[in-house]
Formats: C-alpha cells, structure tokens, sequence
C-alpha cells in the first residue's frame, strides 16, 4: 500500500526542499523545485550562469527565504528543527567565511564551534596541516592567496567525521590539482559515511556515483561525472 504523503515526510531524512521559488527583483528565478539531500548522496547542482544555483543553495542552508515552498529538516520544518540543523548543514560560499583580521586557524576554530565541533582549536591545526597549510595557520587570513582562503575554508570539513549536511557553491573554485584531488575524496569519503554533499562546480570532476540536478529542467537524474563544464 502506498504511503501517505504524512507517512513519508516523518520518514523522510536529510534536508529537503518542497515546491521552492525565488524571485529576485522583479524577475523569477525558478518555482517548483523539490530537491532532497539524502543521507550518503552527493548531488550537483546544474543550471547556466545566472538561473539562480547560489540563490537555492543559500534557501536550503537556511541563510535567505524563498518566495514559496517549504524547507523541511528529517520530515520537519527546518525553522523547527533549531541548534540540531544548525550545526548539522555546513554551508561554504564564495566568500568563504573566514574572518579577515583572525588567523587562519583561529578562524577555521571558530567556524568549528559554530558547528558543534568539540576540541575545534586542537582540530583547525590538525584539518590545516592535512591541508598543506600549517605554514600559515598563524597568518592573517587577508594575507592569505585566493587559493589559500579556499583551501583553508575547506579544511572546515576535515574538522571531524560528523555526516552534516555540506552545501558548497564552487568549492572547486581557485584549487590546485592536489587540493582538487583532495576535496574529491573528501567529499566522496563524506558520503560514505553517511553524509550528504550538494556542490556547484564549472571545473571537470570525477565524482563516482553523484546525483545532478538540473534547476532549468527541475529534474534529478544519476550522473556519470559528478562535474562537467556547464
Ligand atoms: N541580492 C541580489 N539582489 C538582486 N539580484 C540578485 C541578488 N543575488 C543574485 N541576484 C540575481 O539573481 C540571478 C541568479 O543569481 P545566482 O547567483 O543565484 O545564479 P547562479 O546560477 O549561481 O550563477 P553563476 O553560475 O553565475 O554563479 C542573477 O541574475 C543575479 O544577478
């Protein structure tokens, strides 16, 4: 017997968003999208320059409103769901976050505790070595090269093990072969154990076993390469 539509949201897990819209301006950027972000899923996120991939990406962290649609957090409203979504959905964007006048790892630390991390000054130092970056931990992050800020932002997801929910726009942006091949398996391990990923990338990478979502079309599809030139 088919479920009731009551029967699967309380079953339903991970962050999901239902018939959202965006209007930006006068204009509107899309209505009608139902994505969810399950459980050991990467998924990314498609669409040309301009049809609105930061616009969702920054509805389903939470951090802007959409103009119709609801978000709900494992079957309940994420406004309801409080400190647990909060600390759970990790979301990094173009502008990374880091804080210009802290060091790196005091800034990393800090993005740590947002996230519930335990132990986040002892782990900024570990997650910045394993990112090639323990010379410059103690230095000002606006002294940092683009590519150093975006490896350092990144380095906020080898804090710990924690499956969260990470929604990162570009996160491919300004990295070097190593780190691209880095964040990879970062991202791949991370849905491994369990996590979820939705990422925008223009760049060529193989992520095996990815979801696309195509926010023109609206539809979810399974992806041979996680990221290709769009
Ligand atoms: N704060 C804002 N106020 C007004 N318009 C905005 C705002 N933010 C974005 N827009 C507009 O909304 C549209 C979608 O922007 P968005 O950044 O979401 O697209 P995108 O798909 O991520 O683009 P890209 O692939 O170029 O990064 C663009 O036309 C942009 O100019």
């Amino acid at each position: 017997m088919a479920a009731s539509a009551s029967t699967t949201a309380s079953l339903a897990t991970g962050l999901e968003g239902r018939a959202l819209a965006c209007r930006r301006g006068r204009r509107l950027l899309f209505e009608g999208v139902d994505i969810r972000l399950a459980p050991g899923t990467i998924t990314w996120l498609r669409g040309t320059n301009g049809s609105g991939k930061t616009s969702l990406m920054r509805i389903l962290a939470g951090l802007s409103t959409p103009e119709a649609g609801e978000l709900l957090w494992n079957g309940r409203p994420l406004r309801a769901a409080g400190t647990e979504a909060r600390e759970a959905i990790v979301y990094i964007g173009h502008a990374n976050a880091l804080k210009d006048d802290l060091t790196l790892r005091e800034s990393l630390a800090f993005l740590g505790r947002l996230s519930g991390v335990a132990d986040a000054d002892t782990r900024a130092g570990a997650a910045l070595a394993a990112a090639g970056l323990a010379d410059r931990a103690g230095a000002a992050v606006r002294t940092l090269s683009q590519g150093q800020r975006r490896r350092g932002a990144l380095a906020r997801l080898a804090l710990d093990e924690t499956p969260r929910t990470w929604i990162l726009d570009e996160p491919y942006d300004a990295l070097d072969a190593q780190s691209t091949a880095r964040l990879s398996e970062l991202l791949l391990a991370h849905a491994a154990r369990g996590g979820a990923v939705l990422l925008t990338s223009h760049q060529v990478v193989e992520l095996a076993g990815a979801l696309q979502y195509d926010l023109e079309t609206r539809r979810a599809q399974p992806s041979r390469r996680a990221a290709a030139s769009v």
